[in-house]
């Protein structure tokens, strides 16, 4: 029988109110004596909570879902208490003392709903990112994937495999007599499901928008890079100084803009010579930062310009400035607003679109590989070869929802969740 999990659901006490959900066989004979009895199913009652020895705890809303057509798939009860600490550490310590009870580990909700089937891991690993989401357009994104409209999708390419697997082996099985064949539509058939997983797969990925879009400030020492980074986070978390050299490590902060998940990466000045031993590490690092930032924004000369690098002109208070690029002033704040639309509109463009389904890595991966099966379907050879090659295509796709995922696989996923989840 499996343990019987609890937890506290919501956010860190004190709060308002506290949801503490227990999930497993014996879930309802959790909230049973503590409630002096069940609720009727799926409907809230306010109850007095008692511990085993009679004290009353708190007065609560009480909600019981029987198994298996709950979220986790089990039995399920939940608790809404008032927020307070005292209050959710004492209704735990009446849990944690009832037989079989025990406190959930990180995510252990979700993989029991996920081991139950109530969810697939393209949900699970939706639902992570946006528990993540700290922008607008990762919940959007995070929500497609969570709300089961990517498991839809591949579900459709599935039946889709199997429908096309039917007709060959239909063929195959009545080889005999002559007038069966593959239907007309076969090959457009065919051509049209790898014309999707294609370009699903071709989008960015979605861990792009998990992780945000890397924004490099490079450019010669005292060039206001640091300036500038501060300016664009309305913080002064970078040291400003008037001593070229003084920013020697990689400085990056998150920002949101617009919506839009920003990673600002500020740098070590870069110059050929007077740099001393650390700056000089500086400068290496600097360098790795603008080879692998989506954006760099370059506050050098413009011969100077890294490719794919955008001209900035700082300082343009001092009126000093290249004439090329767009003119900033980190001290004026002059340009500030044109240089964030700018770092939108480029970040959109290299990040996933979030009206679309779009994979992370790890799915891409088998859709690639399911594409790639389909590819070398040959309906003109021997088709025992061609209906293995769309088995492969359908165990590649049931590989992307997570059929047969590895324990590691699910460890790692899961532990990204927070312990209630
Ligand atoms: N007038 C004016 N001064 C600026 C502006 N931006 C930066 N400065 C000044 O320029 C000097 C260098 O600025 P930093 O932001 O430290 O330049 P940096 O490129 O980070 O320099 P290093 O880290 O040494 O490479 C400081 O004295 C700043 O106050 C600006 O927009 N206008
Ligand atoms: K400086
Ligand atoms: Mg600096």
């Amino acid at each position: 029988m499996a343990d019987t999990i609890y937890a506290l659901s919501s956010g860190a006490p004190p709060a308002g109110i506290g949801v503490i959900r227990i999930s497993g066989p014996r879930a309802g004979e959790a909230l049973s004596l503590m409630a002096g009895g069940l609720p009727p199913p799926r409907s809230p009652r306010l109850r007095i909570l008692r511990n085993g020895e009679g004290d009353a705890l708190d007065q609560a809303l009480v909600m019981w879902f029987a198994g298996p057509n709950t979220a986790t798939g089990e039995d399920l009860a939940e608790i809404h208490c008032h927020g307070g600490r005292a209050v959710v550490a004492a209704l735990l310590a009446a849990l944690s003392s009832i037989d079989g009870l025990r406190e959930a580990e990180p995510g252990e909700f979700t993989r029991r709903a996920f081991s139950n089937g109530r969810i697939d891991l393209a949900e699970a690993e939706g639902l992570a990112d946006l528990l993540s989401a700290e922008t607008e357009l990762q919940r959007r994104g995070a929500l497609l994937a969570a709300g089961g409209d990517l498991s839809r999708r591949i579900e459709g390419w599935r039946d889709r495999v199997l429908g096309l697997a039917a007709s060959i082996e239909a063929v195959i099985d009545f080889a005999d007599e002559d007038d069966v064949s593959l239907p007309a539509s076969f090959s457009r058939e065919l051509d049209e499901l790898i014309g999707e997983i294609r370009a699903t797969s071709q989008r960015p990925a979605t861990e792009r928008l998990r992780d945000g879009i890397r924004v490099v400030l490079a450019g010669p020492p005292n060039a206001g890079k640091s300036s500038l980074f501060n300016a664009l986070l309305s913080d002064d978390a970078a040291i400003v100084t008037s001593e070229a050299g003084t920013t020697r490590d990689v400085l990056e902060r998150p920002v949101s803009i617009g919506g839009v998940p920003l990673v600002l990466v500020d740098t070590a000045g870069m110059r050929d010579s007077g740099a001393g031993a650390i700056e000089e590490m500086g400068i290496e690092r600097a360098r790795k930062e603008v080879a692998n930032g989506h954006i760099v924004l370059w506050l050098g000369a413009p011969d100077d310009l890294p490719a794919g690098a955008i001209q900035i002109s700082a300082k343009s208070d001092l009126g000093a400035g290249q004439s090329e690029g767009l003119e900033v002033s980190a001290v004026t704040g002059f340009g500030l607003s044109e240089l964030t639309d700018m770092l939108v509109e480029k970040a959109r463009e290299v990040l996933p679109p979030v009206d679309q389904i779009a994979f992370n890595r790890r799915q891409r991966e088998w859709a690639q590989t399911a594409a790639q099966s389909l590819e070398v379907v040959d309906t003109h050879s021997d088709l025992l070869i061609a209906a293995e090659n769309l088995r492969a295509a359908r165990r590649a796709l049931d590989r992307l929802v997570g059929r047969d995922s590895t324990e590691e696989m699910l460890d790692a996923l899961f532990g990204r969740f927070c312990i209630g989840k």
